[in-house]
């Protein structure tokens, strides 16, 4: 008998909208998915073939990449940061949308990055920030943090931070200004390309589910 598939979700910011987007899909998760008290991790969902996993963002990458699960949604953000060659991000879902930016202290931002050959970054993604730093030519110290990435130029930890920026509140309130694009994000369906290959009977029409749901997400 087949395993079931299992499905990696975020349990972060990108739930909220990722839910409704897998009921179009034809995925709905056990009532106790829903109570907050639960301490459970596995839920089944009403397909018997499709059980899911509810993780930390970061970890749903790991875990498709792994095949531990064989698909999940993630952020492009964390898709491009790990860059795992094992998955496969076919659908684009339009939803967990922010963009990915330098921010420096108001009263910095103008400094002159022409004079400088090295500079130090607080962020969650020193893939992503080493890589943009490079092709100007600048060498990135990144100071990895996990979260609140905006206190580091006030306490002097690093001069400049790399984090995601929605409405730009969270950089205002901490005295920081957006001073470069690096890449704008949404919220990808990832996939397990070995997985892909050997149980695509399967894995198929779930990808088309989700493009679909993606088709007619407006028009609901
Ligand atoms: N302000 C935002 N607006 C829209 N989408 C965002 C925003 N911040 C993060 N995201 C998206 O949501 C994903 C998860 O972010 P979230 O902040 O919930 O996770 P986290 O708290 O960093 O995760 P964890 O607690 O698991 O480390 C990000 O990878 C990104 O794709
Ligand atoms: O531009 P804004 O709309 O203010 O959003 C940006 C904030 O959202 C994210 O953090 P989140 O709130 O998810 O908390 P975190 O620090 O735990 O990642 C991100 O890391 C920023 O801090």
């Amino acid at each position: 008998m087949t395993r079931s598939l299992t499905f990696a979700i975020p349990k972060g910011r990108i739930l909220d909208e990722a839910l409704p987007l897998l009921a179009k899909a034809g995925i709905e998760p056990e009532a106790e998915f829903h109570d907050k008290k639960s301490r459970a991790l596995r839920f089944a969902t009403n397909r018997p073939d499709v059980s899911i996993i509810r993780v930390r963002a970061f970890d749903v990458a790991t875990f498709v990449a792994h095949g531990a699960a064989q698909i999940g949604i993630v952020g492009s953000d964390v898709v491009e940061e790990f860059n795992y060659s094992e998955l496969y991000a076919p659908v684009d879902l339009d939803i967990g949308h922010c963009r990915l930016s330098v921010a420096e202290p108001v009263d910095a931002a103008d400094e002159d990055q022409a004079a400088m050959s090295h500079v130090r970054v607080a962020t969650k993604y020193p893939h992503l920030t080493c890589r943009y730093y490079e092709a100007r030519g600048l060498q990135a110290e990144c100071v990895k943090l996990n979260g609140a990435m905006e206190l580091a130029p006030s306490l002097g930890l690093s001069r400049r931070i790399v984090d995601l920026v929605s409405s730009g509140a969270t950089l205002k309130a901490n005295g920081l200004v957006e001073t470069d694009i690096i890449m704008q994000i949404s919220a990808r369906l990832i996939v397990n390309r070995a997985a892909y290959k050997m149980r695509s009977a399967e894995l198929t029409p779930l990808i088309d589910a989700f493009r679909a749901a993606v088709g007619v997400k407006d028009a609901v």
